[in-house]
């Protein structure tokens, strides 16, 4: 965690660096400000010592007025324009993180992807990186100026009156310890806090996403106990944060501006002493208050700075995952043929496939069926590389797939799932995602084999219409027929179908079967698939049991030698008879 943070830091520098010059622009329209800003405190300071010594005339008094006014004025506006130019700067830096981010998505392992919530990739993606963008935007300009402010306050109180100046620090040190202990809790607090928060945005999305199901089953946002647990949990994680930090936070705020406790009652001994004039003594009383209020103000900003801390490394956590370690120069491949040399993987350190070999058959037709929970979708994701094998040799065409670019895989093999994601875009851009630069024409002709062109016809805006709104009246089987159709227009060699024929009716099936039926016409099938009536012609049908292959061969030959695939064939000739009755009956 440490490291990947140190890493994230270092991104995070590269980044400011590409506005190096607007932020340097910033720091020195910062600098002026505080410039600026100190005439006022130099002008009442003065204005004291005259009126004290009696040492003055009404215009020499209004010339430091406008003086001090115009310092005023300057400050505003050297001040505005630092923090214009920081804020610009810091909103590139932002933009600058998000693409990094989605580009390291992208170079992931897409199985790593999925895993992660998409709560918590929307929190770090969108939130955290937006929460960035105060700190960054203020801690050059007014660290700087706060800094600087002080020390020019200081070095003057110094040049009046030694002793005082250093008199006027002594809150500082007390107030620096208070402030040392604050940060130890502050950091582990607001590390604690954002977890919670994640969790809490992970779940709510989660929930969101799965209203159906807790409406269905009649659960309420209370009674859906994860979704409430991740609330209280984040409740009380805010609470602990402010319980850890405000004592110590009132502290460092009550020690470091209490500079008069000790300026006042030491001022008064000096000056009835005389060894300190009237004047001076108020000149200094007024300048201890512009010592201590850039330093509250730069203190301010360190919060922001371990707030920077944490979320840097929750983005790191992105930045320096492990990517997918593949070449970008494609490679020549033999032929379409998939094979898997004693394939072993396991998600995490529970092996589910166990030294499994097979190879597809090119511009064939080959089934991988087995009972559910036997592995048969993760080969098939094997197959697309969303994971590597953690040992065996999965080739295609004859090359390790290691040797091959994603992007070439992913043009040579169409993958597509029962989860059949429609983007909220017209249907047509939903159909182009397979091809990029696909004419209307080409959008409407994959449609059209894919049997989608009448029902996409038959909506309010036809291929215009928005698949967000069209995705609320369209059937599974009809999105499942759409993301046929973009993998039609893909036009790759190879495809592997996901049971994507699972959840439809028999209907909605035989459509789909046709659709797919033009869609192989002279490529390599994989299917995946539980209705075994489906692959029956296939040219090689695998047989897999708990993460191995039990057999593989024709239909026929399973039939005659593999006990499981008898079985699970009666199974299905019986249940596919029950719903034929059922079928007639209701039909009669
Ligand atoms: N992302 C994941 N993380 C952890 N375990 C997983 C993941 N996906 C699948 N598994 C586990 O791997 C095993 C094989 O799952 P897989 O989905 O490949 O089986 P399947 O044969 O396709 O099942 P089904 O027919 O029910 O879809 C199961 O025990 C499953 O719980």
């Amino acid at each position: 965690m440490e490291a990947k943070r140190e890493n994230a830091f270092k991104r995070l520098l590269l980044f400011a660096s590409q506005c190096r010059k607007k932020m340097i622009l910033s720091a020195i329209f910062a600098v002026l400000g505080v410039g600026c800003g100190m005439i006022p405190y130099f002008a009442a300071a003065s204005i004291t010592i005259k009126i004290v010594d009696k040492d003055y005339t009404f215009m020499e008094l209004l010339m430091i007025v406008l003086i001090a006014l115009a310092g005023y004025t300057g400050k505003v506006v050297f001040h505005g324009i630092s923090t214009t130019l920081s804020h610009q700067s810091a909103f590139t830096i932002l933009k600058n993180i998000r693409s990094e981010l989605v580009k390291k998505l992208s170079k992931l392992p897409l199985g790593d992807v999925m895993e992660i919530p998409s709560g918590e990739l929307k929190t770090t993606i969108v939130d955290t990186v937006e929460k960035m963008e105060q700190p960054l935007a203020h801690i050059i300009p007014e660290m700087t100026s706060n800094v600087l402010i002080s020390v020019c306050v200081f070095l003057y109180l110094f040049y009046l009156d030694m002793r005082i100046a250093l008199i006027s620090l002594i809150t500082i040190p007390i107030g620096l310890i208070f402030y040392k202990l604050l940060m130890k809790k502050y950091v582990y607090s607001y590390q604690k806090r954002v977890e919670a928060e994640n969790v809490m945005n992970a779940t709510v999305v989660e929930y969101i996403s799965g209203i159906e199901a807790i409406k269905a089953f009649n659960q309420s946002a209370r009674s859906y106990e994860k979704y409430t647990n991740s609330v209280n949990h984040n409740c009380s994680a805010v609470t602990s944060f402010f319980q850890n930090t405000l004592f110590l936070y009132s502290a460092v705020m009550y020690t470091m501006p209490a500079t008069l406790l000790f300026v006042l009652p030491f001022g008064l001994y000096f000056y009835m002493d005389g060894t300190l004039t009237l004047a001076t003594f108020i000149s200094c009383l007024v300048l201890s208050f512009g010592l201590v209020g850039p330093l509250i103000q730069a203190m301010n900003l360190t919060d922001g700075i371990a707030s920077l801390g944490t979320m840097i490394g929750q983005i790191g956590e992105i930045l320096e995952a492990n990517e997918l370690n593949r070449p970008s120069d494609d490679k020549t491949l033999k032929n379409d043929i998939i094979k898997f040399e004693d394939v072993s993987f396991g998600y995490d350190d529970k092996e589910i496939l166990h030294g499994i070999s097979f190879e597809t058959i090119p511009q064939g037709m080959t089934a991988i069926v087995g009972p559910s929970g036997s592995g048969k979708s993760t080969v098939a994701k094997l197959m697309a590389s969303f994971w590597e094998a953690k040992s065996g040799q999965i080739t295609l065409g004859n090359v390790d797939v290691k040797e091959l670019p994603l992007s070439q895989i992913s043009d040579i093999i169409s993958y597509v799932s029962q989860d059949n994601f429609l983007f909220n875009m017209s249907v047509k851009e939903n159909i182009r995602i397979g091809k990029k630069d696909a004419t209307n024409e080409e959008v409407i002709e994959a449609a059209k084999e894919a049997s989608c062109h009448d029902f996409i016809l038959s909506l309010e805006h036809g291929y215009d219409t928005l698949a967000g709104e069209a995705g609320n009246h369209l059937s599974g089987g009809e999105k499942q027929r759409i993301s046929i159709a973009r993998a039609m227009i893909k036009n790759s060699p190879i495809i592997v179908l996901d049971e994507a024929t699972a959840y439809t009716d028999p209907e909605n099936e035989a459509i789909i079967q046709e659709s797919i039926s033009r869609l192989v016409k002279g490529k390599s099938l994989i299917v995946i698939a539980h209705r075994l009536s489906t692959i029956i012609s296939a040219d090689n049908i695998i047989v897999m049991n708990q993460g191995e292959i039990a057999a593989q061969g024709t239909h026929q030959e399973l039939l005659e030698k593999c006990k499981g695939y008898q079985n699970m064939w009666e199974a299905h000739i019986g249940t596919r008879d029950r719903d034929l009755k059922q079928g007639g009956k209701n039909n009669g």
